[in-house]
Formats: C-alpha cells, structure tokens, sequence
C-alpha cells in the first residue's frame, strides 16, 4: 500500500469513526476472534494428524514446528492430547467460532445501521442550517440527490469498507497463524498479495474515476427529474413533455453505461482472481516440496492457513473494489457537508425574541454579487402598523421582505429588531413570530388540517382553533363541500383545489399560527374580487393588531396603509401616506391613474 493510499485509508477511516466511535473497534475485535477461533480450531488438526500417523499415541513432529508450543500449552493444561479431546477441541473452537460468527455477522447490521442514521441525521440537521442565499445559488437537484440515492450509495460504501476491513484483519490473523506454522509461506503470502494487488491497481483508480462520474451525473439527473415534476404542468400542455424526458433519457444512458463500466471492471477481478491465487499456491507447494522439508503436517496446516489467507484477500480485494465503485459519493458527500458547513448559519443562538415590536433597517444594502439590488434602505417599521412596498417589477420589493424576514444577509448597513441587531438575535425565534403569504402559496401534500394546522395533534382545541381559521380565511363553503371535511387531500402542490383556494389556505395557516408580523406578497393576486373584498376586510379588521408589510401590485389593498414606500432600482424613491405619495411622486400618481383607481379592479402594474 503506497503512502498515499494509507492516508487516504486513514481519512476513511477518521471519517467513518466520527460516526461510529468505539463502535468501529468492537467489530474489528469481533472478526478478529472469528479468524482467531477459526485458526486455533484448524490447528488443532496437525495433533489429529500425527494422532493418526502414530496410530493413537502423541509424538510432536521434528523438524521445524512452531506450532508446538500451541499442543504443549495443552498438555500443561492438564488435557492430555489423545484423539477424543483433540476432536472435543475441534468441536469447541468451531462452536465458538459459530457462537462469535453470530455476533459478528449482527453487529455488523447494527454497524451499518448506526452509520446510516448518524449521517442522515447530521444531513437533515445541516441541510436545516443552509442560508437562503446559498440555497438560490445552489442547484436543487444536488440537495435532492444527495439526500436520497447518494446517502444510500455512501451507505454501501462504508458496508464495503467495513468489511473489507473486516476480512483484511482475518487474512492478517491467517497469515500471522501460517507465518506460525511455516514462515516461508507466510513470506510467499505477502509476496503473493502483492503481486495481485499491483495487477488490480489499476483497476481500482479507473473504477474510482468512473463512480465519480456517476455522482455528478446522478446529481443532474435529479435536477431534470425535479424540474420536469415541478413544471409539469407546462410541459405536458405545451408539448414539451417528450422532448424534455429526451433530456433525462439521456441521462439514464449516462449513468447505466458508467455502471456497466463499473461492472465490467469488477468481473474482470472476479474472474481472475481464483486462477491467479491458485497459481501461487501451485508454487507454494513446489517451493515447499522441492526446497523446504518441513513434516507433513506443518506443510498441509500452512497450506491451509494460506489458503485461507488467500481465500481472504480475495474477499478483501472484491470489498475493496466496491469500496472503490461507491468512492465517488464518499467524496461528493464529504464536499457537500464541508460546503454547507462554509453556508450554514446557527439560527438557534443570540438573543431571545418574544414577540417583534419593531423591526428597523439602517443604510441597509444587498446583492447577490457586486451589483446592488438594494441600496442604502432606511425603513422602521413600528408595532401594529401597516407599511405597503410598491414599485415597477424587479424594482427589489421581493428582496427587501427577504431582508426584513432575516432570509437574506446584509451587505451593508444593519437590521435591527426590538432595537436589537439581527445578527445577534435568535434568529428561528424571530421568524417563528412571522407570517409569509406568497405569490405562490405553499401547500403540501396532506390534508386540510395538517397544511393548516402545521401537523398539530387533532384535540377539540386545535380543531376549534382550525374552524375560526377557516371562517376568517373565507373557506366555508369550500370547506362545507369536502366530503371527508378537514382530512380531504389537498395533492401534490395542491393540485386539487383552485388557485384561489390555495391562498385563502395560506392565509388560515399562517392565523392559525398567530403571528406578529404579517408578510403579504401580492397576497390577493389569486383571489376573485368578492373573496378579495373578503381577505380585505379581515386585514381591515386586524388593522391596528397586527404588524402588516404588504407588496401589493393593485394598489386597491393599500390604500389604508400607514406608511407606502415606493421602490425604484433597489432604492426608496419616495414614502408616505397614500395621499401624501401621490403629492410627492409622480412615478406613484401615474401608477393609480394607470389602475383607474376607485374601482377595484384587477389589473396590475407591472
Ligand atoms: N436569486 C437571485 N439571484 C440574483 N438576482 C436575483 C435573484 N432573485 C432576484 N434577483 C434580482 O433582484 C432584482 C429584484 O427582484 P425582486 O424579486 O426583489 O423584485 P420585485 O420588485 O419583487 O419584482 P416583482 O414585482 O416582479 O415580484 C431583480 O432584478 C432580480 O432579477
């Protein structure tokens, strides 16, 4: 093994133990005692076979026998060496080796077990730290793969590693037995293993270079995979449904074919590896015939042991070779992990927040890279308030509520809740106190209750609180017409109700959520205008109770705004009252005229 490799060896190892800990140590035991059993047991048949020879009577060999100190220690035992103890002995370390090969073979399942679970379990934790700047950047697909097969494919690496781990011990505990019985053998052992590994080395680097192809590929596919999902809708009513699955197919052959390469290149080990370990023990056996004259018995027990040994190696180096084929995600998910923990933000320290009073930027900029989508924003926005955004599309209004959530990081400047810096704050408590209502509400797939209520446990109170939630969001009727009422699906996406229904949906979540910050986001773009009417007057209503900041592109919903900012570039280009906006900008008054305003109408200004 080149030094190069043993390192590497090592980073394996240093990182399956950070998993495992001591866990890791008492399965190489148990192999070790599996292979120690069994060689004590195997060596117990050079006493049976000089039993046989001297027709019953024990006569320790000449010549060369390092084994007899192993029969001597028996007879100072007090267990004198005739052929009915020699079988008992025989049946005693088989069984104990059967006893050991029970533990092992379980241990090793509860090995894997607690190495799936640690690293899905750290995953899901460090996926839950990712901070959305990084999350627009990164692409999806990779999250998604990573999650599901590639997690599942570092799984059968560490399997493979285990036991090739595993079994390169027992070949060590054969070949340290052997080396005992006859130490040329034990010398031809390791030149043996050496010669076959510097056939197959090559073998192992192409098979690694390959299953890191197959990472990247496979992360591409679920990228495809979720965007054809994702937009489905589209695609199928525009026709794009085949040349797009054209796409993924194209993947698919990618991937089948890097593991057909994979599959070639392990048959090639299978196939050759009997005749090539057959072949040094045919000359094994010259040598020691031809050169050594060692008894015997010594001769057939180091047979044995190398064979073993042999029979080993060749376990070994096909685990090792699957190690190899799943090495690519071994890597790909140690980067992934290194590369959220350079992206993830520990929400859960700083300051407590127990309710938002204020929330207040200070000569606050962002972008994403050099150019600036937001630009020296001052803004407070006061307890129970209403404060409206409003401004040209792309003008940054998205991007300013990204900012005010805590979603987005500061380049310059400073957010200050409570009077307090963001950045010292508790940040998952902030947020746990806002409201979101999006373009596109979020749904999920499970019931009514659950995507109202956020999974909580169905008691009469939460049912209660569920139903005032479903009045106030305007969901009566629709709610009257479900046959299976709160447990009626909602599909994937909510594909089985409306577009305004899914809204009126997110709004009851979030009252059912009871907030102090309410965030809207063109929240009444989906609704028809008497259910707009509705959602208007039960924002009317909590006027006053709640903090509101609303992006609304019909101007209609803000006109009873406390304060209006219009947004231009990234910059505030002016603010104020509704009445006060249109005295001062021009850009404000064109945009109401443009929405022949005093009816409520439903166009927008884009
Ligand atoms: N993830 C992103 N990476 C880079 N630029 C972005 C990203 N998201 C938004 N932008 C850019 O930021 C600018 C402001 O976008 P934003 O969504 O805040 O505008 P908006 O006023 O809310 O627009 P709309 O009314 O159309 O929703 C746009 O020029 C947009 O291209």
């Amino acid at each position: 093994m080149k030094f190069s490799k043993l390192t590497g060896f090592l980073d394996d190892f240093r990182f399956f133990f950070f998993y495992l800990k001591s866990k890791i140590f008492i399965a190489l035991l148990l192999s070790f005692s599996v292979g120690l059993l069994d060689g004590l047991g195997l060596a117990m048949f050079l006493p049976l076979l000089q039993l046989v020879e001297s027709g019953g009577q024990y006569q320790p060999a000449e010549g060369e026998n390092n084994l007899d100190f192993y029969v001597t220690m028996f007879e100072f035992l007090g267990i004198s060496l005739n052929l009915t103890n020699v079988l008992l002995m025989i049946l005693f370390f088989f069984s104990l080796k059967g006893a050991f090969r029970f533990l092992e073979s379980y241990y090793t399942v509860v090995l894997n077990m607690t190495f799936t679970e640690n690293v899905r379990i750290e995953a899901i934790e460090y996926i839950s730290t990712i901070n959305y700047k990084y999350f627009n950047q990164i692409d999806a697909g990779k999250i998604q793969n990573t999650l599901s097969s590639e997690i599942d494919r570092v799984r059968l690496a560490f399997q493979s590693y285990a036991s090739a781990s595993q079994t390169l011990l027992t070949v060590m505990v054969y070949a340290g037995l052997a080396f005992l019985t006859n130490p040329q053998f034990a010398l031809l052992v390791v030149i043996g293993g050496l010669f076959s590994n510097l056939v197959y080395n090559s073998l192992y680097k192409r098979t690694k270079e390959i299953s890191k192809g197959i990472t990247s590929i496979n992360h591409s596919f679920h990228s495809v995979m979720m965007q054809q999902i994702h937009n489905f809708k589209y695609l199928r009513a525009t026709g794009k449904v085949a040349p797009y699955s054209k796409k993924l197919k194209y993947i698919v052959h990618e991937v089948s074919d890097g593991f057909k390469k994979i599959g070639f290149l392990n048959s090639i080990l299978t196939a050759t590896r009997e005749p090539l370990s057959i072949a040094v023990v045919v000359v094994v056996i010259l040598v020691q015939t031809t050169y050594f004259l060692a008894d015997l018995g010594s001769i057939i027990l180091s047979l044995l042991f190398f064979y073993r040994s042999l029979n080993q190696l060749i376990i070994f180096q096909n685990h090792w070779n699957t190690f190899y084929g799943y090495s690519g995600s071994l890597i790909g998910y140690k980067e992934f992990i290194a590369e959220i923990k350079a992206n993830g933000i520990d929400y859960n320290k700083g300051k407590d927040v127990q309710s938002i009073d204020t929330v207040e930027l200070k000569n606050a900029s962002f972008g994403y890279d050099q150019t600036l989508l937001l630009n020296d924003i001052n803004l407070k926005i006061e307890k129970n308030s209403t404060i409206a955004l409003v401004g040209q599309s792309g003008s940054g209004k998205t991007t300013l509520t990204n900012i005010i959530t805590g979603l987005l990081p500061l380049q310059k400047g400073s957010i200050l809740v409570n009077g307090h810096p963001l950045n010292e704050t508790n940040i998952q408590q902030f947020q746990s106190h806002i409201g979101y209502i999006t373009q596109e509400p979020v749904i999920f797939n499970d019931t009514l209750f659950n995507n109202i209520t956020f999974w909580d446990e169905k008691n009469s109170e939460n049912l209660n609180n569920f139903m005032n939630c479903i009045k106030k969001a305007s969901l009566g009727d629709f709610f009257d017409s479900l046959e299976l009422s709160e447990d009626a699906p909602l599909g994937n996406n909510g594909v089985m109700v409306s577009g305004g229904q899914k809204q009126r949906i997110a709004i009851a979540r979030e009252l059912y959520k009871k907030v102090d910050l309410m965030i809207l986001d063109e929240a009444t773009s989906a609704l028809d205008s008497a259910t707009e009417r509705d959602i208007q007057s039960y924002f009317e209503e909590n006027k006053g109770n709640l903090t509101f900041v609303i992006i609304a592109h019909r101007l209609s919903t803000i006109k009873n705004a406390d304060k209006i900012y219009l947004l231009k570039k990234g910059r505030i280009e002016a603010s104020g009252s509704f009445s006060e906006l249109q005295q001062l900008s021009e850009e404000f008054r064109k945009m109401v005229e443009l929405q022949d305003f005093g009816k409520v109408d439903t166009e927008e200004v884009r």
